[in-house]
């Protein structure tokens, strides 16, 4: 299997006329994890988009090796269809996706005929969390995974976590929350604005 690796050299990110960060640097091999704190609008979400590739950084570089399971406040699943099925078309063009382990993982079983319109906040978390399991993808970039979880959910998901990295995938949570990572680098982003 690829060893996963992640690095960014001196990145800066600018929205409108604002710069959020400049000068950040990281480096996550194999089975590394990085909590990224910082205050409301200070950027951990854009440096998530930069880090996944989906927003350009204003400044430096942004190295992966591995394949990417991006989370954030998009559920990204059908919301007309029964969950089961909107699991499985993601399942399909992930390509030797284990949607069992997801489901199972997440516990939602007995959700897979419900529509996804249906689903409460945290079942759809959940949701997108049983699609990120399923897509065995190496480095997860993980924005604000814990809200709507309830307690044993936040539980799984720091054990999930601490195995995916035990099989030497990376995890970059960015997080207002406490969360418990296994071998966790801290990058808080300062607040230019306070
Ligand atoms: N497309 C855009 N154009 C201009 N400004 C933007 C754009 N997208 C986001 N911003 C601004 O960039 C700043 C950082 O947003 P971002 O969502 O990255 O912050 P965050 O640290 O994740 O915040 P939160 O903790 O509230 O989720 C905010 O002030 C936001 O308004």
């Amino acid at each position: 299997m690829e060893v996963p690796r992640l690095a960014a050299r001196d990145l800066a990110c600018r929205r409108g006329d604002r710069v959020l960060f400049a000068d950040l640097s990281l480096a996550l091999d194999s089975g590394e994890t990085c909590h990224v704190t910082g205050a409301n609008g200070t950027g951990k979400s854009s440096l998530i988009r930069i880090l996944a590739g989906l927003l350009r950084p204003f400044e430096g570089k942004v190295r992966r090796t591995g394949s990417i399971g991006l989370i954030d406040e998009r559920l990204a699943l059908d919301e007309h269809m029964p969950l089961g099925r909107a699991l499985a078309f993601w399942h399909a063009l992930d390509g030797g996706a284990d949607g069992a382990k997801g489901v199972e993982t997440m516990q939602l079983g007995d959700l897979l005929d419900v529509p996804v319109r249906y689903l409460s906040t945290g079942q759809r978390k959940r949701a997108s969390l049983a699609r990120l399991v399923a897509s065995r993808s190496r480095i997860w970039l993980l924005d604000e995974p814990l809200n709507g979880l309830d307690a044993d959910a936040r539980g799984a998901l720091e054990a999930l976590i601490a195995q995916h990295c035990g099989d030497g995938g990376i995890a970059l949570v960015a997080s207002h929350q406490p969360v418990s990572l296994p071998q966790a680098q801290v990058l808080h982003l300062p607040d230019y604005a306070a």
